[in-house]
């Protein structure tokens, strides 16, 4: 919501799962965009699956107010990524109430860690308190869906991944001569 209408609403019916639309011209290229809100936790595996298989890129949020927000987000990744089953899916974690500083209960090297570790993107932000920062995160998860619908030798994503297992094998190959 803050994304689209750039203004923050602090109470709205969270339970409900709402699809927003709008178009966003990005790298010179027009983009339309429907984004799925939901509370995955008050979904229902298949209908959550189902949310999954529809969906290009994933924004997952936490509150770096309520650890135990961030503990669910690798299960959820993991859901993601067997649904999926794609060697890259576009992702983003986000780390949000960065205002309320006084109740961090994760700290940021926390939350980059676990981006590092789900090979995710990752983003602390206010949404209530920054939108330039919301339209970021948003972006970059837009460019990581493009990215993905290119052919595969184009894709960045794509190559690093391919170099990243490279150097991993001719890493354990030279331990081994040696
Ligand atoms: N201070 C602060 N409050 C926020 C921020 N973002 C959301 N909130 C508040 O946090 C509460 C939950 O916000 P929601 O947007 O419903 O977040 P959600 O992840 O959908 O929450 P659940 O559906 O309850 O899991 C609301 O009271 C919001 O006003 C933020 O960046 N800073």
């Amino acid at each position: 919501v803050r994304f689209i209408t750039k203004r923050f609403i602090g109470e709205y019916d969270h339970k409900k799962e709402m699809t927003y639309k709008c178009s966003r011209v990005v790298d010179q290229e027009a983009v339309d965009l429907e984004i799925l809100d939901l509370t995955w936790k008050e979904s229902s595996v298949a209908s959550l699956e189902s949310s999954i298989r529809w969906a290009d890129g994933f924004l997952l949020l936490y509150s770096i107010t309520q650890r135990f927000s961030f503990l669910e987000v690798p299960q959820l990744k993991t859901l993601i990524d067997q649904t999926k089953q794609n060697l890259v899916v576009p992702a983003v974690l986000v780390a949000n109430k960065a205002d309320l500083e006084i109740g961090r209960q994760v700290t940021t090297d926390e939350g980059q860690r676990l981006a590092k570790d789900l090979r995710c993107g990752f983003r602390e932000l206010s949404v209530a308190e920054a939108v330039l920062a919301v339209e970021a995160a948003v972006l970059q998860l837009i460019r990581l869906v493009l990215d993905q619908q290119r052919p595969l030798p184009e894709r960045r994503s794509y190559m690093l991944t391919v170099r990243h297992a490279l150097t991993r094998k001719l890493t354990r190959s030279k331990t081994m001569q040696w």
